[in-house]
């Protein structure tokens, strides 16, 4: 019997303001009229915000330690030695969750740890870090895969890899691999018959290839993640999703036994039902039926596509957010309930939207005409002193200008765009997080949970489309209860575009400019009824 939660609002947008304003100094002096501003609306000088770096105290939202949260005694320890004591506030909601083996869409503001709250569940279930009681388990399904994690892009799919390296310890890095495009296929294919991964991390399109040529045996796979789903189930990914979907294990079609309670993955149930005298023939036979596998959607928007279809591919599948845990099935059918369509998908939308935030950020926007906007970019860097700044364009072919623009003022650039191969990629984003690059100039995609901890600033050189991708892209910074600071350049002509992020974000985004090398604010009131 699939668990409902009650359904409570979430205590996420009360929990956490998403907008912390900053303080004005007492002392407040009107700019002499001589800069360009409209009579209706005035500039106040601030005094310059010393813009909190990087080892700002991390606040993880609810400490709750690894240790109350039922992960294998030796998937623990290996979270000791990595000095991960404390779990974050999804963490806490989604591990014991998914421990039961619920099907789930797992939503939380960027950098609030999502990856570890999908991938401890399933390291404490398979592989050399479970508990050792499951090991004959691993016999019944063994030659497979048996968890396969999607990722929209090749650096996150990397990031994840990377992450789950650390977790399992040098010893056993070998039961995760990398699936990615632009990496050598055939050797890719090759270390997955020597090392038999037991955790495969990829692109859709090159597991779904490594999958036709028959390298990829998933019949045995117990877990599939969707990591930032809303993008994964976009049209651009449609078929390479629908074949892992339908090869990777086989959507769970549980049947409440006469206890109630939710029968096991075919693998476990095997294992609990079978006399200890044949387990040894059992182990023998290569489980042919596929393994009722658990699925799990992740992403920090959750639109109501993305629950539709956790609900199509999952069954009964929880929708776990930070601090409340409800049923998915429900929340589609309330939201069908309670308003027409175009309300539903807009409150959903919001809903699935407004929690997507990190906490602490702070959001401005400054007027600049297109053809002097690096220059803005440049003035914004130099009057905030950011020291690690990532920059938004919407057009890959514009950021190589960017960059270029950048450097001839002085200011240390790279770009990650398609054209790069996947070394050097890796090289530009090493270089950024090692500081060599002050500035990372970037796409949509490519920045999609990418996870750089020091990034101090994120500037919107040109608009994003809507509130998602507005949000997506200003929680590269703030990362784990860090401060941080979005602003956006735009044309007079855009600025009605900040009255709808600002409702459907719940923040509240100012318009600031830089004068003198000073960053001055326009006081909100005047400029509401400004233009
Ligand atoms: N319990 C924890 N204690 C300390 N650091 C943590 C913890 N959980 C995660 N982190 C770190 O926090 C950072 C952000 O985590 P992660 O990238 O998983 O966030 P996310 O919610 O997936 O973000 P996004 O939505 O942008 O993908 C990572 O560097 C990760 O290693």
């Amino acid at each position: 019997m699939a668990i409902h939660f009650p359904i409570q609002r979430s205590l996420m947008s009360m929990a956490c303001p998403h907008m912390v304003l900053p303080r004005l100094p007492k002392k407040m002096q009107i700019l002499p009229r001589k800069l360009l501003v409209p009579p209706q609306s005035r500039v106040v000088s601030t005094q310059l915000w010393r813009f909190s770096v990087m080892n700002s105290n991390v606040s993880l939202l609810e400490k709750q330690a690894f240790s109350s949260l039922n992960l294998s005694n030796p998937l623990y320890q290996r979270l000791q030695e990595e000095g991960l004591k404390d779990a974050t506030d999804v963490q806490v909601s989604a591990i014991p969750t998914l421990l039961k083996g619920h099907d789930a869409a797992l939503q939380s503001y960027t950098g609030s740890g999502k990856t570890l709250a999908y991938l401890l569940p399933i390291l404490s279930k398979i592989g050399p870090l479970k508990e050792h009681s499951l090991a004959l388990e691993e016999n019944i399904t063994k030659g497979g895969v048996e968890a396969v994690v999607v990722a929209p892009s090749r650096e996150l799919a990397m990031q994840i890899v990377r992450e789950a390296e650390r977790i399992l310890g040098p010893q056993h890095r070998k039961a995760v691999q990398q699936l990615i495009g632009g990496a050598n296929q055939k050797r890719q294919e090759e270390a997955l018959k020597k090392n038999k991964p037991l955790i495969v991390v990829g692109t859709p399109g090159r597991i779904s290839e490594v999958s036709r040529a028959g390298k990829l045996h998933t019949h045995a796979c117990r877990f599939l993640v969707l990591d930032e789903a809303d993008q994964l189930l976009s049209s651009k990914y449609r078929d390479d999703m629908r074949r892992i979907l339908e090869h990777v294990g086989q959507r769970r079609t549980y049947v409440e036994d006469a206890q109630g309670s939710q029968s096991l993955p075919l693998g476990q149930e095997l294992v609990l039902n079978t006399h200890p005298d044949q387990m040894e023939n059992l182990a023998k036979k290569k489980l042919s039926t596929k393994v009722q596998r658990q699925t799990i959607l992740v992403s920090a928007t959750m639109p109501p596509a993305v629950l539709s279809a956790a609900s199509e591919w999952g069954h009964k599948p929880l929708l776990i957010r930070a601090t409340v845990t409800e049923d998915v099935d429900t929340e589609i059918k309330q939201a069908r309930e309670n308003a027409d369509l175009e309300v539903q998908n807009s409150a959903a939308n919001i809903r699935g939207v407004r929690d997507s935030l990190p906490p602490n950020l702070q959001h401005f926007y400054m007027l600049a005409p297109v053809q002097h906007r690096v220059d803005a970019l440049r003035k914004c860097i130099r009057a905030l002193d950011a020291r690690s700044v990532i920059v938004f364009m919407n057009f890959s072919r514009r950021l190589k200008d960017t960059v270029f623009k950048l450097d001839a003022r002085g200011i240390t650039a790279g770009s990650l765009h398609g054209e790069l191969g996947k070394l050097e990629r890796a090289n530009i984003l090493s270089a950024f997080r090692s500081k060599k690059l002050r500035v990372l100039v970037i796409s949509e995609l490519g920045a999609r949970g990418l996870d750089i901890p020091e990034c101090d600033l994120v500037v919107n050189l040109e608009l994003p489309t809507d509130g998602t991708h507005y949000a997506h892209r200003g929680g590269r910074t703030g990362r784990l209860g860090r401060k941080g600071t979005v602003i956006s350049i735009c044309e007079q002509r855009e600025e009605f575009v900040f009255k709808k992020f600002e409702q459907q974000l719940g923040i509240s985004i100012q318009r600031c400019e830089i004068s003198e090398g000073k960053f001055l604010l326009y006081d909100k009131v005047l400029t509401s009824n400004y233009g």
